[in-house]
Formats: structure tokens, C-alpha cells, sequence
């Protein structure tokens, strides 16, 4: 637009034509180049003068930026005068709790901009709709469960989209935008863009906003209540912008499900809750000692150590922040930005720490050779004098190795993990629970107390535990509370369908006919009373030696026949032959299953 024309105009002022909305045509020649011409043109044409039209249009844009310049201005002497306002950033889990609580208000049923979200549901978040599926919205015409047709129920959640909006909460209305802008630490990976949202409201305190999003935090506590949150290593990277990343939300799993001597549950229960209580910071501080406890879960694989750990976790209302040494590639300065990330109160999950390949300087050159012998007699100090192992030394599979290890070496040495332990980057209140299938591979440095203040042993299931595992396998007692608590009875619905509707085998001919005939058998619920359950339990347990089966293994056999506990009877010892059988030979395939 040649704007040095405009000075080249003469307004004639006396000029009766000239009206707010009849602009002199050398103004229009100057706002838009060509005016002249194609005013002509369509005068010649159309015999019409489209200036009055031009000049209308003109003046209506203009008063409306002028208008809008104003808004924008005096809104913002407004806002900042007369209101209150907080930002939350997208890498604060407020800012996700924040969208989950607005996607159930009425803002996003009435406002007329929205984003939908494809819901991502675990097995265990199913809105009750979800869980409430019919058969037919879940199951194709042979019976079986097809996913295809169950996600195609579930509807994508509605949240605000990018920019401003307005609700009420409580009796006040409060302004909410979200907005995106680009990172400042741009990486070649992925997203380079974050978002915050600003919440704000009239009056100069911000209070309201305060209290409205404790309101949130309560909302989501009871929504997430009884259930656990499990943060695993977010991907190498992606750890720049956010270490952990929450991997699952499952229902916290209750302590009598875990089979374990009451009195040792009670005791660990004890420490930990004594440990948390929020007086036992200062009381640490007060002696000098460092507010941190450690435990070391040991024993054979399968006997409960990563069951016990989310049991308490969900006791305390804890996350779980699970590592695991074995990690490809994760070193030590990651480690320790894991650690520096951890919340105030946390259960810390360092799994298999034996198999972490963790290496001493004066190891041989070959050192996963010595990974089978009995490494005991490593009586490490915690002086730090110990060695990183090499890059090169990752992954490198060598004869003689331990077949838990796979030969991997893991980058991490051992005075790196003892100084993520308790070193600076270690977060005081949290509680580290390390598991091991070979407590006497262990370096003494590493479960020396103040690092691992109770040690907790697992062990092969007793005739307590396998009772246990058999009762609670086959009681229906926790389905009935259930189905009473929430008017669904899918959750505790068996898997397979109902006995009482059998799966019809599809009309049509095709060649898995046969195949489908054979799903055409109904399926047996075999539900036995109480006390007819507890003899049967008892009778189980004797026929399984203490001592010689994992409750992994146990509970394995009996899921394969989750609703037969006649059967699971009756086929136990040829399971039990077979399992010694395989286990005496080295084998790793079973017959019986
Ligand atoms: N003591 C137990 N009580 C109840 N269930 C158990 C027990 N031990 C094992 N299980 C069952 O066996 C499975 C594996 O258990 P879990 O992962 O806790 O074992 P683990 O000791 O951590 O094994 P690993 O050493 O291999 O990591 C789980 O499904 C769990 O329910």
C-alpha cells in the first residue's frame, strides 16, 4: 500500500458527497493501488460505483480494530489493575489435573471451542460406561473379545482448546487461556513446543484461584484415590525437559493379597509410617541424620518383592518410581538426574540391583567371568575408590557370564550408585526399597544400614502362603463387594462369558469352523462355598512341599484354572511331578501347565 500518496490528497471538505462512509476516491486510490481502474471498469460494465460500497467496508474494518485496539488495551489496564491471575506450566502435573477437572465442567459441554482428546485408558481406568459394555458392544458374533469394537465405545474426552475462556466455579467466574509457545531449548527430537494455561479472576487477591485449585488437587485425589501411579525413566531424549514420565495408573493393590508372614508386613508398615510422618524430618535433623531409609526386599524370583513395594505403596498413597540398572545407556549423571527429580515423598523401586553388572576396580579384565562365583567376599568400603565401567564394556556378551545379566555391563560403577544413594542429588523423605534375587552377590557398601536400614527376606511358598494363593484365587467374596459398591457387575465379571449364555459358534461355513466349534463349549464356574473352599485350600496346600514353589508359580497353575478349584485339585500333582521333574533337569518347559 503506497501510503505517500495519501499525502498528495486534498480533501475537499465542501464537497457535499463526502460522508463518513463515502471516502474521497484519492483516499481509496491511496488505501488500495488499482482503485481508480477497477472502479472504472465495473462503472463501464455494471453501470454501478462501487466506492460507496469500498468506502463502507473500509470504515467498518477500521472502527473494528480501532474498537478491538481499545478492548485489548483497556482490558489489559483492567487485568492488571483489577485482576488476579496464575500460571501453570504443561511439565507441572497440575496441568494435567487441571484439564481432566475442566473436561468434566460445564465449560466444555456449553463452550463452542474445543479439542477432543483420544481418551487413553489403561485396563484398570475404564469409566464405568466402558466397564458397563454389553456383550454385544464388546464381542464379535464368535464371542470373542474384539478390541477394534470396544474402543470405538469409548468417547474422546473434550477439553479447552488453545485460547481464552470463561467459567464459573462456586459462584465466581474465572478466565482461563491456554496457550502455546515455542521452547526455548529447541531439540532436533520431537515437539518443540510446550503450553501453559493462565487462570485468572476479577479482584486483586488470588485467593480464589488458590483455593480453586486445591479444590483440583482434592478432585483428583479422590479420583485417584486407591490408585497408584508408576514413573519409569522418561526416553534418553526426551530426559532434557522431563526425567520421569508416569507410565501407568493401577489400583493400588491391597496388603492382604500380598501372602507374607502378618507380623514382618506390620513390622515394615511401622517403620515406613513413622519414617513419613512429617515430624520425623525435624527429628532427623535434630541428630544429625540423614532423613532417608532404605530397605532391601531379597529372595527367590516370584515371591513377592514388586508385589509388597506397590502394596505399600499404595498404603501411603506413594508413586512408585521404578529404575532398573540393567537400562541400556543410562549412566550415571542420568541417574542422578533421576534422583534430583524425585517428589518430596516417594517409594524409589531400584529393581535386580545384583544383575546391574555393577563393577570394582579390582575386578579381572573379564569380569563377567567372575559374575557366577560367589562375590561376597567383595567387602567393598564406601570411599568412592571404585571404578566407572567402560562404555565399551556395555553389552558385550562373554562365555562364563551370569545368565541374569546376559553379559550386559551396566555404566553405572558402584560409587556412583552409592553417591546417588546418599549423595547430594539423593532426595531427603523418600523411601528406597531395593530388590534382589542374590543378596550375597551384594556388595557390602551397598547394604550397609543408612542405606538399607531393614532387610526383608522372601522366600518359596510356604503351606500358609499356598493356602493363601488357593482362597483367595477362587473366593468370590471380593466380587460381590464389587458388584454392591458399584452397580456394574463387569469388573468382576470373569473374562471369558457367562455359563449361562455359551458362545454360539458363527452360522456361516468358513475353515475355522472347527476352530469355533471348539470355543462353543461352555465354560465351567465352579463356585464352591466358604467353607467347602477352606478345606479344599487346605487339601491344595498338602500337596504341594513347602518351600519348593515360587507363589508366582502357584499363582500361575491356578489362573489357568481361575474358575475351576476342582480341577486345579485335581490336576495339582501331575503339575507338581512335572515342575520338579523340569526343575531337576534344568528345563524350562513344562508338560502340565
Ligand atoms: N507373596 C506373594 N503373595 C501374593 N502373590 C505373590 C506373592 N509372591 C508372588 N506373587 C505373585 O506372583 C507374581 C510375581 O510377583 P512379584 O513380581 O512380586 O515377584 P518378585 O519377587 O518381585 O519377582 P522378581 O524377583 O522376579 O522381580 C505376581 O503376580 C504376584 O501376584
Amino acid at each position: 500500500m503506497d501510503f505517500t500518496k495519501l499525502q498528495g490528497i486534498k480533501f475537499d471538505t465542501s464537497s457535499s458527497n463526502t460522508t463518513l462512509i463515502n471516502l474521497p476516491s484519492t483516499l481509496l486510490e491511496a488505501l488500495i493501488p488499482g482503485y481508480g481502474l477497477i472502479s472504472q471498469i465495473i462503472f463501464k460494465l455494471l453501470g454501478f460505483d462501487i466506492g460507496l460500497v469500498v468506502s463502507a467496508c473500509l470504515v467498518v474494518v477500521g472502527l473494528s480494530k480501532a474498537i478491538q485496539y481499545l478492548y485489548n488495551k483497556s482490558y489489559g489496564v483492567f487485568s492488571s489493575y483489577f485482576m488476579s491471575s496464575i500460571q501453570i506450566e504443561d511439565d507441572d502435573e497440575l496441568f494435567s489435573q487441571i484439564m481432566e477437572w475442566i473436561a468434566e465442567q460445564s465449560m466444555t459441554k456449553v463452550s463452542r471451542d474445543l479439542k477432543a482428546v483420544t481418551k487413553w485408558v489403561s485396563a484398570y481406568e475404564e469409566s464405568s460406561e466402558e466397564a458397563n459394555a454389553s456383550d454385544d458392544d464388546v464381542l464379535d458374533e464368535s464371542g470373542i473379545f474384539n478390541f477394534e469394537k470396544w474402543a470405538s465405545n469409548i468417547p474422546p474426552r473434550y477439553e479447552p482448546n488453545f485460547g481464552s475462556d470463561r467459567f464459573w466455579y462456586e459462584g465466581k467466574m474465572f478466565f482461563f487461556s491456554r496457550t502455546r509457545r515455542e521452547k526455548q531449548n529447541k531439540s532436533p527430537w520431537g515437539n518443540n513446543e510446550d503450553q501453559f494455561l493462565d487462570i485468572s479472576c476479577v479482584g486483586r487477591s488470588t485467593e480464589p484461584i488458590k483455593e480453586l485449585l486445591n479444590q483440583i488437587k482434592r478432585w483428583t485425589l479422590t479420583k485417584d484415590n486407591k490408585m497408584t501411579a508408576i514413573n519409569r525413566p522418561a526416553p534418553k531424549e526426551e530426559r532434557r525437559d522431563y526425567a520421569w514420565d508416569r507410565t501407568s495408573l493401577r489400583p493400588s493393590r491391597p496388603m492382604s493379597t500380598v501372602s507374607l508372614d502378618q507380623e514382618q508386613k506390620a513390622k515394615i508398615v511401622m517403620d515406613i509410617n513413622e519414617y513419613l510422618h512429617p515430624a520425623s524430618a525435624r527429628w532427623y535433623a535434630a541428630r544429625g541424620i540423614p532423613y532417608r531409609r532404605g530397605y532391601l526386599f531379597h529372595g527367590p524370583p516370584g515371591t513377592g518383592k514388586t508385589s509388597l513395594s506397590f502394596a505399600l505403596a499404595g498404603i501411603f498413597g506413594l508413586d512408585i518410581y521404578c529404575i532398573s540398572l540393567m537400562e541400556v545407556g543410562l549412566t550415571e549423571s542420568d541417574l542422578n538426574k533421576l534422583f534430583t527429580n524425585l517428589p518430596r515423598r516417594c517409594i524409589v523401586l531400584l529393581e535386580d540391583i545384583d544383575s546391574a553388572g555393577l563393577r570394582r576396580p579390582d575386578e579381572p579384565s573379564n569380569p563377567t567371568a567372575k559374575d557366577d562365583e560367589d562375590s561376597s567376599e567383595d567387602s567393598g568400603t564406601d570411599d568412592g575408590s571404585l571404578t566407572k565401567v567402560s562404555k565399551a564394556d556395555a553389552g558385550i556378551k562373554t562365555p562364563g557370564q551370569n545368565p541374569l545379566t546376559n553379559g550386559f555391563k551396566s555404566l553405572i560403577s558402584l560409587s556412583g550408585l552409592l553417591n546417588v544413594i546418599d549423595g547430594v542429588a539423593s532426595h531427603e523423605g523418600r523411601v528406597l526399597i531395593m530388590t534382589t534375587n542374590h543378596p550375597d552377590k551384594l556388595d557390602a557398601a551397598l547394604v550397609r544400614p543408612g542405606r538399607v536400614d531393614m532387610q526383608v527376606g522372601f522366600s518359596l511358598a510356604t503351606r500358609d502362603q499356598i493356602r493363601d494363593i488357593f482362597t483367595r484365587m477362587y473366593s468370590t467374596e471380593h466380587d460381590i463387594e464389587k458388584s454392591a459398591s458399584n452397580s456394574t457387575t463387569s469388573s468382576s465379571k470373569p473374562p471369558t462369558k457367562d455359563k449361562s449364555k455359551p458362545v454360539e459358534s458363527p452360522k456361516l461355513k468358513d475353515p475355522d469352523q472347527e476352530f469355533y466349534e471348539l470355543l462353543s463349549q461352555p465354560p465351567v464356574l465352579d463356585i464352591v462355598e466358604p467353607e467347602k473352599l477352606k478345606e479344599m485350600a487346605e487339601q491344595f496346600a498338602g500337596l504341594l512341599p513347602e518351600g519348593n514353589f515360587s507363589p508366582a508359580e502357584i499363582q500361575g497353575f491356578l489362573l489357568m484354572r481361575k474358575k475351576e478349584p476342582s480341577r486345579a485339585l485335581k490336576e495339582v500333582e501331575a503339575w507338581r511331578d512335572g515342575l520338579i521333574d523340569m526343575k531337576k533337569k534344568g528345563e524350562k518347559v513344562l508338560e502340565v501347565q
